[in-house]
């Protein structure tokens, strides 16, 4: 494990991408104080002050390995850990974020490049902002003081390497079933937005095995959702 910390860069996972490229090897994960270009989920910008954690790493794909897609409840599982050392009552949300209470706490940004998944952590600790589209917290606001963001990058880089062993292992298994553990309670309602503009809304069901999000709807039918994004609905 080997944690890289700068003041200043566009985008961490831009970075890990150009370190990937240069041949650096997994383990690495590298911290910026601020970022002046931070990358969201779907072309989004992740605000970026100094106080919070802003931190990527890589995981070279090899030939057993499970579904690329599946680092993200691995990723999911290790900055939940991380994250629930320094404030309590945290729950994930499918398919990449982290809440406290029913606000966005922290997110993932996985990308593709080649052989090689780019895996970008961003989590408010001292800092959150005002979105128009979702409610957002930080660990600050919840459990009245933010942590070093260094403490929590270690947490994490632990955690992960411990989960990503176990995904190698013994397969996508035991990290689904972790992450059904640490996420909100099933029978929370969600509204989904599909890629295609159709909005619907069910009662969270857990997962599927290949970590499809599972909704029953109103009229009892079961819908089973491979790409979103999800809304907490709050009554
Ligand atoms: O939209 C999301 O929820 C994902 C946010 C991911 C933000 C992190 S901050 C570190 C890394 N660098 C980036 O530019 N984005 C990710």
């Amino acid at each position: 494990m080997a944690l890289r910390t700068v003041a200043e860069t566009d985008s961490t996972n831009d970075d890990m991408a150009a370190l990937a490229e240069a041949g650096a090897a997994e383990g690495l994960w590298l911290r910026a104080e601020r970022q002046r270009a931070g990358r969201g989920r779907q072309g989004r910008s992740w605000i970026s002050p100094p106080g919070n954690l802003y931190a990527s790493t890589l995981v070279r794909l090899g030939a057993g390995d499970p579904p690329p897609a599946s680092l993200a409840f691995v990723t999911g599982v290790a900055l939940h850990e991380a994250l629930s050392a320094f404030a309590p009552g945290l729950a994930l949300k499918w398919p990449n974020d982290i809440l406290g209470g029913a606000a966005k706490l922290a997110g993932i940004l996985l990308e593709r490049r080649g052989a090689a998944v780019i895996i970008g952590c961003g989590a408010n600790l001292a800092h959150h902002p005002d979105l128009p589209e979702r409610p957002t917290t930080a660990i600050a606001a919840l459990a009245g003081h933010a942590p070093d963001p260094d403490a929590v990058l270690h947490a994490l880089a632990e955690s992960f390497a411990r989960w990503l062993g176990r995904w190698r292992g013994e397969g996508v298994a035991p990290v689904l079933a972790r992450w059904q553990a640490l996420a909100h309670a099933p029978g929370t309602a969600l509204a989904a937005h599909l890629p295609d503009g159709t909005r619907i809304a069910g009662l969270y069901e857990g997962l599927e095995p290949d970590g499809a999000l599972r909704l029953r709807l109103a009229d009892g039918t079961r819908h089973v959702i491979h790409a979103a994004d999800i809304f907490l609905v709050q009554d």
